[in-house]
This record gives structure tokens, sequence and C-alpha cells, in this order.
């Protein structure tokens, strides 16, 4: 922007104009500073229409003060934090959703998987240091989105981070935005990919502690509009690219040469390890499959082809307990690359734009023995987009389009990827609980096994869950 006023107009035909002046609202910066002013002019109850853009609420008459909400999941910081985050993590109903009958014991699933869990997870995040890095990252890579938004925008925003099942959690980041009196609030999930595991959950805890205070979050005070998935942003698409590029040509011609054989033509792979999620939210309308499909194929269109001596595959890794997750897992595919006569391969963390215990532990350490043990000898990461430049700018870029372009609600990013589609029916009247054989996600096989997911068409305008834990969370006081 070049703090020449822009005209927008709303679907509904409703103009405002939005203007760049100086200010003091930068964040981190000591140089003058512009800021995204609003003029809106009209009199009126609300100015935010079902597809127009962020404008001033009418009421306030203040100036626009732009935030940026990141929403990620959060990890342990230390060893003592795990079970705690355990515990948060496991009593989302997004993660295990008990049927209704069943939701009351939710909190006490939850305590046992975790206090189940914790000793193996414990051990994973001592292997990197103790806890998870997954806050310092999304901290710079906020921190540096805010520079970005400003030199390359003009905008100057604030930008809170909520995670999901650890600190700072989401409520934490809404008192802090009430109290920065933001009223104009973008809400970006750093999950490139569309989950209801994951982005779902974090938009479902925003929408009901919006509608627990519409007073606060209302449109009269505070319009907000949400960046539901962005895997097909071309910036976006482009930084992972580049970061393979990089692997691939660090095979040397010996490498090259030891990985060409009768049996494997191809010398170089790369292999996108996505995160997996149960096969059954898919079944349920969970875009996150086709979404991360839609990714590597725009990812790959920028690799070199099979006839230049690369070849693309995909899995999916970290699955928890009995159910079927998607496939093809992370696990079975390596030794199959072995079998195949693969010696040269990079491995892509696709669904995570920060490194974290998946990619440290369980990609780094885990995965790469099994490789090595499958006889695929020269291994490669790509690292997590972190606090690449080119990535930076690119949130950067989605944050001012958003304030630009046509707005959409939590509740519209919701139905369009059918959050709330998810509920358990129970087929069994034996609901036992048992912690024998619980594995992970698996509350035994009397839920797990006997209960089935099944699709339903609820699209809540309001509170769009309401059967939420019963309020305890670990590491609240
Ligand atoms: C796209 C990313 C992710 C999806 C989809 C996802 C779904 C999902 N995860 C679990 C269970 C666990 N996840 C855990 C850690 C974890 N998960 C993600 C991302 C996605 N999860 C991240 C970034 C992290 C790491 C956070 C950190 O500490 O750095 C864990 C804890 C670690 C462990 O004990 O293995 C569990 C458990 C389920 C069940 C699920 C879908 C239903
Ligand atoms: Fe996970």
């Amino acid at each position: 922007m070049d703090g020449s006023p822009s005209r927008r107009r709303h679907a509904s035909g409703f103009t405002f104009t939005l203007r760049l002046r100086p200010s003091s609202l930068g964040v981190g910066t000591s140089r003058p500073a512009t800021r995204l002013e609003a003029t809106g002019t009209a009199p009126g109850p609300v100015d935010r229409r079902p597809g127009g853009s962020i404008a001033t609420p009418r009421s306030s008459g203040d100036p626009t003060r732009v935030g940026v909400l990141l929403l990620n999941l959060g990890g342990p910081e230390t060893g003592k934090d795990v079970e705690g985050f355990l515990y948060n993590l496991f009593a989302d109903p997004d993660i295990i959703r008990l049927p209704p009958l069943l939701s009351p014991l939710q909190s006490l699933v939850a305590l046992l998987i975790s206090k189940r869990r914790a000793p193996k997870s414990r051990e994973a995040y001592d292997s990197i240091g103790g806890g998870s890095p997954i806050l310092q990252y999304t901290r710079a890579q906020a921190d540096l989105m805010v520079s970005s938004l400003e030199d390359r925008h003009g905008i100057v925003a604030r930008a809170y981070i909520g995670m999901r099942y650890w600190y700072p959690f989401t409520e934490e980041a809404l008192d802090e935005i009430r109290r920065d009196g933001i009223n104009a609030l973008v809400v970006l999930p750093m999950y490139p990919q569309f989950s209801i595991s994951t982005s779902g959950s974090s938009l479902r805890v925003l929408q009901e502690e919006f509608a627990k205070r519409s007073d606060l979050y209302g449109p009269h005070r505070m319009f907000h509009t949400v960046i539901p998935s962005w895997y097909d942003r071309p910036g976006y698409v482009r930084s992972v690219a580049n970061l393979i590029r990089l692997e691939l040509d660090s095979f040397t011609p010996e490498e090259i040469e030891e990985g060409t054989s009768e049996s494997q033509p191809v010398p170089r792979h790369v292999l996108f390890s996505a995160h997996g999620v149960p096969a059954s939210y898919i079944d349920a309308g969970d875009p996150y499959r086709d979404q991360i499909e839609d990714c590597v194929e725009r990812i790959r269109a920028l690799l070199p082809g099979e006839e230049d001596g690369v070849k693309v595959h995909l899995s999916f890794q970290s699955r928890v307990g009995p159910v079927e997750w998607l496939r093809p897992y992370t696990d079975d595919v390596l030794p199959s690359l072995g079998e195949q006569g693969v010696k040269n391969l990079v491995v892509v963390p696709i669904s995570f734009v920060s490194e974290h215990i998946e990619t440290l532990e369980e990609i780094d350490i885990e995965y790469r023995e099994l490789a090595l043990e499958s006889g695929i000898t020269n291994w490669r990461r790509t690292p997590a987009l972190n606090t690449d430049a080119s990535f930076i700018d690119e949130i950067a870029d989605m944050v001012a389009e958003a304030l630009n372009g046509p707005s959409q609600s939590i509740t519209e990013a919701c139905v369009a990827n059918n959050v709330d589609n998810l509920a358990l029916e129970s087929v069994s009247s034996h609901m036992e609980i048992s912690s024998a054989g619980v594995g992970g996600v698996g509350y035994d096989d009397a839920l797990a096994g006997r209960a089935r997911l099944r699709r339903v068409t609820r699209c809540h305008q309001g509170p769009i869950h309401g059967d939420s834990n019963d309020g305890l969370r670990h590491g609240e006081e």
C-alpha cells in the first residue's frame, strides 16, 4: 500500500476507505509508523457484512487497531509440563470425541491416556532438549511477520499467539487483544492445511469465547476475519519447493551414482511426510487429506520430474492409538522405499511450519534410523519453514490481503470446513473404560473399536460447541 486511500466494495455494495496515517501503534519499532485506518462514514448499526472487508466499528469512531492472532498447537516447555499438555490435548473433543452420553467422561479418559502416555512422550521431549521449541518459533514468526507487514504494506499491527494445549492459551491471547483495544483482528492458524483436529479445534475455542462475550467481541467492538488454510498460496508453495531443491542439490555425484541401479533408475527421491489424522475424520468431511494432496502436487510441479531423476512420494506420520489413520504410514513407506533400492531420500515435513517434537524426534531420530536400517543410506530432511524470509513475507501478504479483501467469520470458516461434522455414535452398549490396551488416542477398544464416527450436518451459528470439558485444564491455576 502506498498511503493513498484504497477503495473496496463489499459484496453488498457498501464501500469504505482504508487510509494510512502516521501512528505510534508499532510493535518493536521506533521509526515513524503508519496505521491502517478505516474511514467508513455511513452511520448505521454494523458495517461488517458477510463477504465484506474488515472496517472500523461504527459506534466507536476509533481508528482501526489491527491485531493478528496466530493459532498453534503449543507444546510442553519442560518435562513436568508433558502430562498436563497431553491431558489438555486428549480432553479436546476434536481429538477424542466421545458419544454424547459419554461426554461427561472426557476428562477421565484424558486423565487415563495422558498418564499412560506421559513417560514415553517425556522421553521423546528429553531427546530434543526437554521441551518443545514450538513457542519460540511461533514467537519469532510473529515478530518477523509484524515487521514485514509494516515494511511491505505499511500496516502496523500487533501479533498475538494463541496455543491450543499449552501456554500461552488462546484465551490469554484474547485477554491481551482486548486490553490493547484491537478492533480489527486477523485470525491465522499456523497450519497450512485445514484439519478439524487442528485449525478447527482452535477456531472452536475462539468461537466459544466470542459467543460467551459477544459484548466484547461482537462486530460493534471488533471485526474479525479468518484465513482458514493457505496450502495453495504460491509464495508458501515456492518457499517449500526452494528448501527441497537445496537438499536435492546437496547429493554428491557419488551419491547419485550409488542411488542409480537397474532396479531403481531414479536416483533421488522426495518423501512428503504429513501429520496423519484418523481416517474417520476424512469420511466425516475433514478437508485435510485433499488439501495435503493438492499442496504436494503444487510443490511437485516446481521440482525436477522423474525424467530429471527425482521421484515424489507422500505418506502420513504420527499416528496415535489403535484406530485406522490416513495411509500410507511413513513407517511402512520407508522400508518399502529401501526395498525398491532407494538410496537418496529427502524427507519433507509438510504439515508443519516450525520445528517441534514430530520433526526433531520422530523424523530426525526414529524415521532416520528406520531409513538407514532399510538401506536408505543418504538421508536428508528439509528444515521446517521456521523464519524463512520468503515464508514470513508470504504470511504478511496473506494478512494484508485478508484485511483488504472479503472477510470470513469464524463461523463461516468452520461451516466451510465441516467443523462439527464429527460425532461419535456408539454402536455398543459395552462402554467400560479401562486403561488396558490404551496406546494413545486409544481410549480402549470398548470405546474406540465399537464406536464409529458418523457424518452429521449441524451448522451452529452461535456457540458451535456446547460440550466442552468440565473446565478443568491442566496448567491453569
Ligand atoms: C497438521 C498438524 C497436526 C495434526 C493434523 C494433528 C492431529 C493429531 N495429533 C494427535 C496427537 C498428538 N499430537 C501431538 C503433538 C503435536 N501434533 C502436532 C500437529 C498436528 N496434530 C504438533 C505440531 C505437535 C507437537 C507439539 C510440540 O510439542 O512440539 C502429541 C504429543 C506428542 C506425543 O506424545 O506424541 C499427540 C499425542 C492426534 C490424536 C491428532 C488427530 C486426531
Ligand atoms: Fe498431533
